[in-house]
């Protein structure tokens, strides 16, 4: 008994001061999966010995104190923080506990809905005007920011339908993961601290005392509910999201209505599984009780109410120990310094490198060998390590520190005025070649099946290729007697390297990895122009004429074409009989030729590989994106902030049935 109050008293203090750090620095030192650990551990304690819990406990309260710098405003009905529940298991347990408190089934199902991690906030319309807006602060007081919601353009100031009378309306200000990727990048340019995720992101900029910074911002909102529904009409959470819609307030696209608790977890399934291609980052999924007669019998408890649980995702964040610092040339002679890292599950991955960036990130972040670190994990994101736990060093840890030579051929590594990147200018420098060769041959250059980057390693070590022109030279001979080859993997090799030698122009010039010539900038360039000889000789001016192409890019392929050892290679190329084709040259025939498309939303008949190949094959190109160029739209089912772009630039948008009349194609 004393033991589990002298625990409980330890775990109150830990998690108040991480609970401090989180919701009124917007500066946490652990992450959110460790601060669920603890608090989950709290609770278990306080309910085997229920004489500890203490109306001071975090488990008792929500949030946060608001900030001394807003006034404050009280929330008419308290805003609560909600339940976790983290396995299939606790969410069927919240089901029976909530049939054993109504003493019947949830005939009337759930609302699934997508959790999306930023800042709640209560907007108050009166007769229909955006009036007052306000965080959730401790829940009963939170701060005024009203004028920094107005600078939210997705946050209506005026209802579409008249509606009269108060309305509360309660949900989340969320930055998108585009967004929040910039202004990280804008961050570190300035030389300021990058937002450790999107819901610090987000409560940063909105509680700025100057609206004006908020503004820049790339904040949206959604809503998720009211105070007090039952005033709207409806009698169901699906309805009052309807009603939202309506009304003009954005709704999660992603909400469903659920007849049974499997039901719901088979949404989560599927939401787990396809949240990275969200353009948010969500950490779990709502599930609230859909009848509001029903949650009005549950009632709340003190932090949260009955009716409603949060199911969590794995977490994206962990923290583990600094091993070891390596830099890595890569094929631009960027020297990049890598994390290594004691390996730790995040999201169901091992983790054991992560990116550090450049040197600046490496000092901003003053990272030491030895420390304990907070690392992420986004989808498919390279693993990044987010800062050191200062508070946890012990005083034996080592600083890191940028090399002065090139870790692989000892050259002197050059920095230039305002650049954040420290490079090795060694044109001869072996590490380069190899990461270029790699390149080369990869999926995202020429894609040669049989040189992996294990095989071109190989190859690189045993002095068989040293350039790309070398891989159009290969000797058989040599290459089946090379340990772990023989005949078959050699030939295998060679006819695909044979097969190599006439790419389309865009592959050709994404495999030579020209400096921001990217995927996208190679389709536009090889839309422009004829042939390789044709943009070699285009001039600056040339190139930033068409759209898309910036003076970066333009800049970084007149120096490319103009050094001596690439028209070297070039010539050297062209007399081995490599000859990428442009698609003019190529198809100008094909029924799609000349036409860019974007797609989005699910389609019926086609997957989005499916679909893309088709384009490719009948002489078309594929944005990722809206811009300027592209031609046409295709929209599925359910497609979203890319077709309102379309809608804005007055693109032609067309459905998935009228792309395969166009293409020619019935599947
Ligand atoms: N790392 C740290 O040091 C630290 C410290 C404190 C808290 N935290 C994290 O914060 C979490 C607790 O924060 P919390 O109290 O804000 O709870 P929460 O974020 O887990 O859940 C409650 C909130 O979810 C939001 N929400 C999103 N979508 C919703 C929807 N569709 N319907 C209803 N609500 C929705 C609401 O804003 C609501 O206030 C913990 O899970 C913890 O991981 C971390
Ligand atoms: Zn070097």
């Amino acid at each position: 008994m004393e033991q589990a109050a002298r625990r409980a008293r330890e775990l109150r203090q830990q998690l108040e001061e991480h609970a401090y750090r989180y919701y009124v620095l917007d500066d946490p030192i652990i992450s959110d999966g460790e601060y669920d650990r603890l608090f989950q551990e709290l609770l278990d304690l306080e309910a085997r010995h229920p004489e500890v819990v203490s109306a001071d406990s975090p488990t008792q309260r929500v949030g946060g104190a608001p900030l001394d710098r807003f006034s404050q405003v009280s929330h008419r009905l308290p805003m609560l923080s909600l339940e976790n529940a983290f396995s299939d298991e606790d969410l069927r347990t919240f089901a029976e506990r909530l049939e054993r408190f109504l003493n019947a089934p949830v005939s009337s199902g759930f609302s699934a809905e997508p959790k999306l991690d930023g800042l709640a906030v209560e907007l108050v319309y009166q007769d229909g005007r955006f009036s007052l807006g306000s965080t959730r602060g401790d829940g009963v007081v939170g701060e005024d920011i009203t004028a920094q919601l107005r600078t939210v353009s997705s946050i209506p100031l005026q209802l579409k339908q008249p509606c009269s009378g108060l309305l509360e309306v309660r949900g989340e200000v969320y930055m998108e993961k585009r967004g929040l990727a910039e202004l990280n990048e804008s961050q570190l340019a300035r030389g300021l601290p990058p937002f450790a995720n999107p819901r610090n992101a987000a409560a940063g900029s909105l509680r700025q005392l100057d609206p004006a910074v908020t503004a820049q911002r790339p904040l949206r909102f959604f809503a998720y509910g009211v105070a007090d529904p039952e005033t709207t009409g409806c009698v169901t959470q699906t309805e009052l999201l309807g009603f939202l819609r309506r009304v003009g307030i954005p709704v999660s696209r992603n909400a469903l209505f659920c007849p049974t608790i499997e039901a719901v977890i088979a949404h989560y399934r599927r939401l787990n599984q396809t949240r990275h291609e969200l353009p948010y980052e969500i950490d779990g999924m709502v599930v609230k009780i859909d009848q509001f007669a029903l949650q009005n019998r549950l009632g709340s408890k003190a932090r949260a109410p009955r009716w409603a649980i949060a199911y969590k995702f794995a977490a994206t964040q962990a923290n583990t120990t600094l091993l070891d610092v390596e830099f890595q040339v890569g094929r631009t002679g960027a020297v990049t310094p890598v994390a290594i890292l004691e390996p730790v599950l995040i999201d169901g991955a091992t983790v054991s490198r992560a990116t550090l960036h450049n040197e600046d990130e490496l000092q901003r972040k003053d990272l030491r060998i030895g420390d304990t670190v907070l690392v992420q994990r986004a989808g498919d994101v390279i693993p990044e390590v987010v800062k050191p736990i200062a508070d946890l060093r012990r005083g034996t840890e080592t600083p890191v520190v940028m090399p002065r030579h090139c870790p692989a051929c000892g050259a002197a590594l050059l920095r230039p005025a305002g650049e954040a990147v420290t490079r090795c200018v060694n044109p001869l420098c072996p590490a380069q070649r190899l990461r270029s060769l790699i390149h080369y041959c990869s999926k995202a250059g020429l894609d040669i099946e049989g040189l992996g980057r294990k095989s071109v390693e190989q190859l690189h070590d045993q002095g068989l290729v040293n350039t790309i022109v070398d891989l159009y030279r290969l000797d058989r001979n040599r290459l089946k007697d090379l340990p772990g080859w023989g005949e078959k993997s050699a030939d295998k090799v060679l006819a695909a390297v044979e097969a190599a030698k006439r790419p389309p122009l865009a592959r050709f010039l994404a495999a030579l990895g020209i400096r921001y010539v990217g995927e996208i900038n190679a389709e536009l360039l090889e839309q422009h122009f004829r042939s390789l000889d044709d943009l070699r000789r285009a001039s600056r001016e040339k190139l930033l004429e068409i759209d898309g192409i910036g003076p970066q890019a333009a800049d970084s392929l007149v120096a490319f074409f103009a050094t001596a050892e690439i028209a070297e290679m070039i010539t050297a190329l062209e007399f081995l009989g490599v000859k990428p084709l442009a698609a003019i040259g190529r198809d100008n025939e094909l029924p799609l030729a000349g036409m860019v498309f974007v797609f989005t939303g699910g389609m019926q008949h086609l997957s989005r590989d499916e679909a893309k190949k088709l384009v490719k094959e009948r002489g078309g190109h594929i944005a990722s994106t809206v811009t300027r160029t592209v031609t046409h739209v295709v929209a599925g089912e359910k497609s979203g902030s890319k077709r309102r772009r379309a809608e804005e630039l007055g693109k032609i948008i067309i459905s998935e049935e009228q792309f395969l009349d166009l293409a020619g194609y019935r599947p």
